[in-house]
């Protein structure tokens, strides 16, 4: 297998940044662009690392970066993440996730450059008709967030047939956890997501955190998620990447546990992990929450030999823990 280059976009993110550290860990030349809207200079803490600061959609920048390296891969983290603000803002999501994307894949196509991850998410499938959910199932987006991924799913099966590009759509359920020495983590702002922002509560860094609608029909009335711990996503990118080098056709797989947690059950396994109490308070659901999203992860098994090695809440709730009370506190300086 040769070692070309493999250029990350949006790798100074949270899932971009741990794996673009299991990437450089094996050995392997990385470059990373992320205009770092979101990302953090400082989450990429391996020296061999390269970064260029610029967006996706800077098509002078592709060319300098596709003509001066030798790159076979890219994997593509950059996207506006926060599906609240994609029901206010569509167009802002539709910009930067799906249109400009394609100036991304223009230039990749003009360099000659056939191999493409997309980080795709549980949300394609909207609200689940059945769970858990397998690949097959009805693909029907409640916001444009969802929307934006699928018509990038669609573009790159389009850019198979038309060019020959080969893509990895990887659809992750719930990322949680991190790399566990404190040096990297979740670092969001705002932060939207369940588990920090229960540890934030119990930081005091917020007053309280509130459960989004007690009255759902599952056993505790309260939603169920399937949490990918990070690390887990890290190897299916390594295993993805393998697989579109080692000439692999294109495929599309779901990244989850196959396990479904509630968020008491979170809650329950944060007081069990820090000894302390949450402070809470029991809050309506939030607009555009399915009620359970599970994944059935076994195409992924299939295609890429991978698995969850991580399938406890308990160990996402600790992983978490351990970068919020780690030597950078949680925090990133830039
Ligand atoms: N966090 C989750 O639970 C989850 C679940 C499913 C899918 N995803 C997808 O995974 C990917 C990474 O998510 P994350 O949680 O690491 O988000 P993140 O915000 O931490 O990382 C995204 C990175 O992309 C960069 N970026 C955004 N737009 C850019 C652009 N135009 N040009 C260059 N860089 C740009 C940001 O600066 C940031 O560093 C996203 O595509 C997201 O939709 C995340
Ligand atoms: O302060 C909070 C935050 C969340 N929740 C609930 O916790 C669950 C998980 O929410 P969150 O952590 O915000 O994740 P999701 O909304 O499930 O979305 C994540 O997981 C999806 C895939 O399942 C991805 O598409 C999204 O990008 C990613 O943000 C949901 O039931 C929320 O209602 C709360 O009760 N209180």
């Amino acid at each position: 297998m040769s070692k070309s280059t493999t250029l990350v976009v949006g790798g100074a993110g949270y899932i971009g940044s741990h794996t673009v550290r299991l990437l450089a860990s094996q050995d392997r030349d990385v470059l990373v662009l992320d205009n770092l809207v979101y990302g953090h200079r400082d989450a990429l803490v391996d020296d061999s690392v390269r970064f260029i600061e610029g967006s996706l959609s800077d098509r002078p920048l592709l060319d300098k970066i596709f003509s001066e390296n030798d790159i076979d891969v890219v994997i593509h983290f950059a996207a506006f993440i926060n599906v609240g603000e994609s029901v206010k803002d569509p167009l802002k999501y539709y910009q930067n996730n799906t249109a400009d994307p394609v100036i991304l894949l223009e230039a990749m196509r003009d360099h000659g450059v056939k191999g493409f991850v997309l980080s795709s998410t549980a949300a394609v499938y909207g609200e689940p008709v059945e769970v858990p959910i397998v690949e097959s199932h009805p693909l029907q987006p409640v916001n444009p967030y969802g929307w934006s991924k699928l018509m990038l799913e669609q573009i790159l099966a389009d850019c198979d047939t038309a060019w020959g590009l080969k893509s990895a759509c990887l659809r992750y359920f719930n990322a949680s956890g991190s790399w566990g020495d404190g040096l990297i983590g979740e670092a969001h702002e705002p932060e939207t997501h369940l588990i920090p922002n229960v540890l934030l509560a119990i930081q005091g860094k917020i007053e309280k955190m509130t459960v989004f609608g007690t009255d759902y029909d599952t056993p505790d009335g309260t939603c169920i998620r399937d949490y990918i711990h990070v690390m887990d996503l890290a190897d299916a990118h390594a295993k993805a990447l393998d697989h579109l080098k080692g000439g692999g056709e294109s495929i599309r797989c779901n990244l989850g546990t196959g396990l479904g947690v509630s968020v008491r059950e979170i809650l329950d396994a944060a007081r069990e992990v820090t000894g302390k109490e949450v402070p809470v308070e029991y809050g309506d659901r939030r607009a555009g929450d399915p009620a359970r999203l599970v994944a059935d992860p076994s195409l992924a098994k299939e295609v890429l030999d991978w698995e969850a090695s991580h399938t406890d809440a308990k160990d996402m709730v600790e992983s978490a823990w351990q970068w919020m009370t780690g030597p950078r506190l949680g925090q990133f300086e830039k």
